[in-house]
């Protein structure tokens, strides 16, 4: 299947849920990644504060307190940089309505233990299809120590991807 057709079908499944179902299957996502052993041991995380019909991850931000939070800002119409999020009052609404904190670029980027990318659709073999902008795929080569985890609700998992040779691969999925 097409990258674009399998976006579509993805988006199709997501509205048979109620915002309130996506939520609370969410809280159980989150609740697993917090035990997941890369989660438990990074000091310094990559996530991303997520969008309506993505698996919700604001709870998960404001609560973890012992280490260093860092979510995207979008730079470009392809660009992202990574900010520290620094409690909820530093959050303000960038491209595409997604709240980006105010403070500090980061860019010490070999320092990112664990980056936590949301994604349209995975497989089990890691490969993941995003939103088509390619941001993650440009993004990730920087954070070269990062262990990846995809993060998505248990209907976004399908058979293959078709990926091409810019595509950056999940170490592991949680949903
Ligand atoms: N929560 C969150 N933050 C993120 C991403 C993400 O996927 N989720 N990104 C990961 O890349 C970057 C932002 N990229 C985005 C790319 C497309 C759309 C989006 O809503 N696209 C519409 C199509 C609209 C259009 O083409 O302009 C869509 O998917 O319906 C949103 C964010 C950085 N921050
Ligand atoms: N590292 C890269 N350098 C240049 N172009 C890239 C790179 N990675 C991806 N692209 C291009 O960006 C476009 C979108 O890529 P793709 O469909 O894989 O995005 P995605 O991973 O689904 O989106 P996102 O990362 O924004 O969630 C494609 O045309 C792809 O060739």
């Amino acid at each position: 299947m097409l990258k674009s057709e399998l976006r579509k079908a993805i988006r199709e499944r997501k509205r048979r849920f109620a915002q309130e179902e996506l939520d609370e299957m969410a809280f159980y996502i989150t609740e697993k990644l917090k035990r997941h052993p890369r989660f438990a041991a990074a000091h310094t995380i990559m996530l991303y504060h997520s969008m309506p019909d993505e698996v919700n991850t604001h709870r998960l931000i404001s609560e973890t307190k012992d280490k260093t939070i860092l979510l995207p800002r979008v730079t470009g119409s392809h660009e992202m940089k990574l900010c520290v999020y620094n409690g909820p009052d530093d959050l303000r609404p960038g491209a595409y309505g997604i709240m980006e904190p105010c403070g500090s670029v980061f860019t010490r980027y070999k320092d990112v233990e664990l980056a936590i990318v949301p994604g349209m659709a995975f497989d089990i073999n890691g490969n993941r299809l995003g939103r088509g902008k390619g941001y993650y795929d440009r993004f990730l080569p920087l954070t070269v120590n990062a262990y990846k985890i995809g993060i998505c609700f248990g209907f976004q998992i399908v058979d293959k991807i078709p990926t091409e040779e810019t595509d950056i691969a999940m170490d592991d999925i949680v949903f």
